[in-house]
């Protein structure tokens, strides 16, 4: 479904990511390991769309992304995460939920509906700023957000960093529930911690390389 081939960058001339091959098939769930400065989120933006490659190809499906505008990712059923979450401090949470759909002339509003009962906690939230939220509870409304438009493949950056453990526990039940809507899901963590119970194949990054594969993770 999503295919990486050879795929490098440089950032201001800096080698970052060198020779990334990355496969991820229909409902897979796999984690992109690696500690800070390993080049995950790097790797996630490239995906993304918003960082230019040097060298390399992704395709999605029959689509060559690394040709494709960034913002016709969310058109292509594509959600992300980013690390730093990215909401808008002063729009409400259901504003930022509602943000990818704004420019979707074909937003599927029934979708909406059902992340809002995958996860009732963002319901009773719906209109505060987001700024008034904790880090934790920002995330899951950045996992609401990637998930409107995420239809099948989601890119999840750190979803549990710095996320206190009952949240992180909540943001895992949600993941793991993600496999039965068949959804395809690369999730990156820095040690494995989380992860480790939802994947089922592991790459490790280090220094902007591959460096291990594990084709059959352990699931629990
Ligand atoms: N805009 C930038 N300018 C210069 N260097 C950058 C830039 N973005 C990333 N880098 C460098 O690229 C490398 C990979 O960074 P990246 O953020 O992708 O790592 P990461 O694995 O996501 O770690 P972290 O969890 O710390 O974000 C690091 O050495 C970082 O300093």
């Amino acid at each position: 479904m999503l295919t990486i081939n050879n795929l490098s960058l440089s950032i201001q001339k800096v080698p970052i990511l060198n020779d990334i091959e990355l496969s991820i098939e229909k409902g897979q769930t796999v984690g992109l390991i690696g500690r800070n400065g390993a080049g995950k989120t790097t790797l996630m933006r490239a995906i993304m769309g918003l960082i230019e490659l040097e060298s390399g190809e992704i395709f999605y499906k029959d689509t060559a992304l690394h040709q494709s505008k960034a913002f016709k990712h969310a058109l292509l059923g594509i959600g992300y995460l980013p690390e730093d979450r990215r909401l808008v401090p002063h729009f409400t949470v259901e504003e930022n939920i509602m943000v990818p759909l704004w420019a979707n002339k074909n937003a599927d509003l029934k979708r909406v509906k059902w992340v809002y009962e995958l996860m009732p906690e963002i319901g009773r939230f719906a209109d505060r700023r987001a700024l008034t939220l904790s880090g934790g509870q920002q995330k899951l409304v950045a996992l609401a957000r990637a998930l409107v438009v995420g239809s099948d493949l989601l890119l999840l950056d750190e979803p549990f960093e710095g996320v206190a453990p009952a949240l992180a526990q909540r943001l895992m039940e949600v993941i793991s529930s993600l496999k039965q809507e068949h959804l395809s899901v690369l999730i990156s963590e820095s040690d494995y911690s989380h992860s480790e119970k939802v994947v089922d194949k592991v790459y490790s990054i280090e220094r902007g390389s591959i460096s291990t594969f594990n084709h059959d993770a352990v699931v629990a």
